[in-house]
């Protein structure tokens, strides 16, 4: 806007375009009274995602502005709303006292409200961290640098490649991400949410270097593992420094509780990218609904924080036995000593201290967070002393870091109302008895009456005037009155004040000096809270480090607790992580289905080891292909997080990576076809999977036609056995591929089953040895419902190519350049092997009924 322009606004709207254009990209909230308002395209858009009216506002530079506004008092409702569609806002505030001011109240942003930078708890979600990512890219690959500022952490790690970082990206899953200006990572994520671009030099290594050193005001980086001149440690500082010139520009104050730096190595956790956290539904499910999700079943946290240290823990699996084995002696010894009932009870009442410290430290925290903190302060010895007697490694790491504060615990205990009020400006958060000043000051606004009345019986009884009283009045103030009779009895202390006809007003200095306390005996008390405020938050601080580390150690904790108490109620038991390669599940099952099933779950086992790695699972639709498959996957990250698991037992050695390829439809929306994404995900994997990954493979090959599926499944199949040598399970309904263990030692087959009873399908949901005969496709198909008409024109279809007789599978390069040659089903000798197979006296008799349907199907 040229200065012409400005020149011919009103004073008000110069001041708004003068703020205004220091924030040309977010929404501005202009404070005017009671009202935060906003102007222009401002008003627009608010108007449009809020659903607030648009208005009007008189005329400014010939024009009526558009102005829409929110009260003041249900702002945070707003940013709310706000932030949580990826909005930032700046707040400008009135500065000065409208009251005082001459001409224009004085007006500043005071801070920018972004969707990766909250503290306040009205904007938060309780279980869900907010987190501000910053990535800088170079030869080397990518520096990440992270926040979560209303937790005060503040992390960093490398990711070597584009595969890496989209990993990193889904498993932290950032509010918002600051990426440099050019054109590598616009590009690369192009669509995902929260991005921000900043001019490049804000990602430079040496500014960050120096932002790093001032901000944590220490001489060298060596503290933060930073020490080396590495091209990784360079990505991470850039990283970093341009998060805290993104920090400082929007927060626009100290920040003192990201007291520390910590690096989180990639390697050190059982990788896991996109797809897999999206197929094994950790914590949403495909349709974005939180119930029913490994995290839904999982979490019986008692504090929002440890909530959250759940979530983190579930979404990073770690690869070190020692850590995760120290994790589950720690639930063992909790479950042993019978503790989690009573652990929990008193966790229930330990509050988020977590972000209670944080806004101590910003100076933000509000009376009840600080009554909070006093509870849970008060419950430390109680948890102490239940934990006397769990001897586990890791509990008495954990209560060497829970310091108990008993000082400050009787201070807050004695400074603070048992319920002080909600907000510090209405008063009432002391207790009586803390700070004499205030409580007289107290005294003096809630017992002016008893004092007038003691005051008015003792100047009686001294002055011997029967009449005398004590008053008040608007214009006067406080006044002794005394009749005309008797005025000439006042004693020479006595200041008259005011004369009426019948009666004469006088003043003592006692009672001016009455009238002075009391007139402004209010406000001081609200200041002298104030002053006392201050002062807490001052003391308190003084003790952040340690309290912070307190309320990690707590936090851990109530994860271990709900780990126990999973555990007993689920009935679930303890992995043992063992050195060795090799998965051993017994009677495994899968956490969720089970949860939601109303019938009892069928448990399966999985023994996977050098001998045999890959099982091809075969079976009909609806067999529990999936469940199984998934189940499995769920166990391992389970027990590498520390969790007890949902089977009899489990023996589970080194894991590097869980990966899946599992069809849904759910990438559509990204412009991918899906064979597209099915062929993306299987490439992922075919170059990412090694001897210790676990890797599911779910109908490979079904999104395209059928010979080309077929070749496809086949060669990952092989691949993945001979090449990458991956722990594999791999369902599929090409049943030529149930061949393959006779030509690739590794691979085993087994299968689900099911039998007709009547025009009833009954589903076994056993996993057995072999390969599946049949794959009862119409029956389910009748069971969803087909038509009639529909069902008996397949049954004639399949009956014809029954008919047809196919050769056995070959899928050798010149098969695989004439797909024709292929055949789709069972093989003519498949009777004879079903037979072969049959071992009658090891059969129960539910099995011999099974077997009999089955031998019955394949003629
Ligand atoms: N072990 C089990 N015990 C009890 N119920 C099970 C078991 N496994 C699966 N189910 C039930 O069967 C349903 C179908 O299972 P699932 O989706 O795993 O079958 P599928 O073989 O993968 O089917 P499709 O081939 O059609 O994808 C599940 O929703 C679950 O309710």
């Amino acid at each position: 806007m040229s200065s012409n322009d400005f020149s011919q606004h009103t004073p008000l709207m110069r001041q708004y375009f003068t703020a205004k254009a220091e924030y040309p990209d977010v929404l501005l909230f202009f404070r005017m009274g009671d009202f935060y308002e906003l102007f222009h395209d401002d008003a627009r858009k608010a108007a449009r995602l809020l659903d607030i009216t648009l208005t009007q506002r008189g005329q400014s530079g010939g024009n009526a502005i558009p102005m829409a506004g929110v009260p003041f008092h249900a702002a945070d409702g707003y940013l709310a709303r706000l932030v949580a569609l990826g909005e930032s806002v700046a707040i400008c505030e009135q500065i000065g006292d409208p009251a005082l001011a001459k001409g224009l109240v004085e007006r500043k942003v005071v801070r920018v409200i972004t969707p990766g930078t909250l503290t306040d708890e009205a904007l938060l979600e309780d279980r869900r961290e907010l987190l501000l990512l910053s990535v800088s890219h170079g030869k080397s690959g990518y520096g990440l640098a992270w926040a979560d500022v209303a937790a005060g952490r503040f992390l960093l790690s490398t990711a070597g490649d584009a595969d890496q970082l989209a990993a990193e990206l889904a498993r932290l899953n950032p509010a918002e991400i600051l990426i440099p200006d050019d054109e590598t990572l616009a590009e690369q994520l192009a669509g995902t949410k929260g991005l921000r671009r900043r001019p490049v030099w804000y990602f430079d290594a040496d500014t960050g270097t120096r932002q790093l050193l001032q901000f944590f005001g220490v001489a060298d980086l060596s503290g933060f593992g930073l020490a080396e001149k590495s091209a990784a440690n360079a990505l991470a500082i850039g990283a970093a420094g341009a998060l805290l010139g993104y920090l400082e520009e929007t927060q626009k104050q100290r920040l003192p509780h990201l007291s520390s730096l910590q690096w989180e190595i990639a390697d050190e956790a059982i990788a896991m990218n996109a797809a897999t956290r999206r197929h094994l539904e950790l914590d949403e499910r495909f349709d974005g609904q939180l119930q029913h999700t490994l995290l839904g079943v999982l979490d019986s946290t008692c504090s929002p924080m440890a909530g959250r240290l759940l979530r983190r823990w579930l979404h990073r699996p770690l690869r070190d036995a020692a850590v995760v084995g120290n994790r589950h002696a720690a639930v063992q010894s909790l479950l042993d000593a019978g503790l989690h009932d009573s652990l929990r009870a008193v966790f229930r009442g330990i509050g988020d201290l977590e972000r209670i410290l944080t806004r101590v430290a910003l100076r933000s925290a509000r009376p009840r967070d600080l009554s909070t903190l006093r509870d849970g302060l008060k419950k430390l010895p109680d948890i102490h002393a239940l934990l006397a007697g769990c001897d586990a490694p890791r509990i008495r790491e954990l209560c060497a870091v829970m310091v108990q504060h008993p000082e400050l615990a009787a201070h807050l205990e004695r400074a603070l109302l048992e319920q002080p009020a909600v907000l510090l400006r209405d008063g009432g958060v002391f207790a009586p008895g803390f700070d004499a000043e205030l409580d007289e000051l107290r005294q003096l606004s809630t017992h002016a009456d008893q004092f007038l009345i003691d005051l008015e019986a003792r100047e009686k009884a001294a002055t011997g005037i029967a009449t005398l009283k004590v008053g008040y009045n608007r214009v006067h103030g406080y006044y002794i009155e005394i009749s005309k009779g008797q005025a000439d009895k006042a004693p020479a202390h006595y200041t008259r004040r005011q004369t009426l006809t019948g009666a004469e007003r006088f003043i003592t200095e006692e009672l001016k000096g009455f009238e002075d306390k009391v007139l402004s005996a209010r406000e001081r008390a609200l200041a002298r809270e104030r002053l006392l405020y201050e002062q807490l938050l001052d003391e308190l601080n003084g003790h952040l480090p340690a309290l912070r580390a307190c309320a990690q150690a707590l936090a851990e904790c109530d994860v271990l607790a709900c780990f126990a108490e999973r555990a007993e109620s689920l009935d679930w038991c303890r992995p043992h992580l063992r050195a060795e390669d090799g998965i051993r599940i017994l009677r495994g099952r899968h956490p969720v289905v089970e949860h939601v099933r109303e019938q009892p779950f069928e448990p399966n086992d999985l023994v996977l080891d050098g001998e045999r790695r890959m099982l091809l699972i075969t079976g009909p639709n609806m067999g529990g292909k999936s469940t199984y498959m998934r189940q499995n996957a769920l166990i391992i990250l389970l027990a590498y997080i520390g969790s007890f698991v949902p089977a009899d037992a489990a023996e589970i050695g080194p894991i590097d990576r869980i990966l899946t390829r599992i069809g849904a439809g759910d990438d559509l929306a990204r412009g991918q076809s899906t064979f597209m994404v099915e062929m993306a995900e299987t490439s992922f994997i075919l170059r990412n999977a090694s001897a210790r990954s676990f890797v599911l493979m779910d109908e490979i090959g079904r999104g395209t036609s059928t010979y080309d599926g077929l070749a496809l499944a086949q060669a990952c199949a092989e691949a993945l056995s001979a090449d990458n040598r991956a722990y594999c399970l791999f369902a599929t309904h090409y049943f030529e591929l149930t061949a393959l263990p006779e030509s690739h030692p590794g691979v085993r087959n087994v299968h689900l089953d099911a039998v007709e009873h009547g025009d009833r399908l009954i589903f076994m949901h056993a996993v057995k040895d072999g390969p599946a005969n049949r794959s009862f496709g119409l029956q389910v198909a009748a069971l969803a419902g087909l038509p009639k008409p529909v069902l008996s024109r397949a049954k004639q279809a399949l009956t014809q190519l029954e008919s047809k007789s196919r050769p056995a599978l070959d899928l050798q390069a010149e098969a695989l350049d004439n797909p024709q040659q292929l055949g789709l089903f069972v093989p003519d000798d498949a009777l004879a092997k079903a037979v072969d197979a049959l071992e009658p006296d090891e059969l129960t008799p539910k099995q011999a009924l099974e077997a009999l349907y089955r031998l019955k199907q394949l003629r």
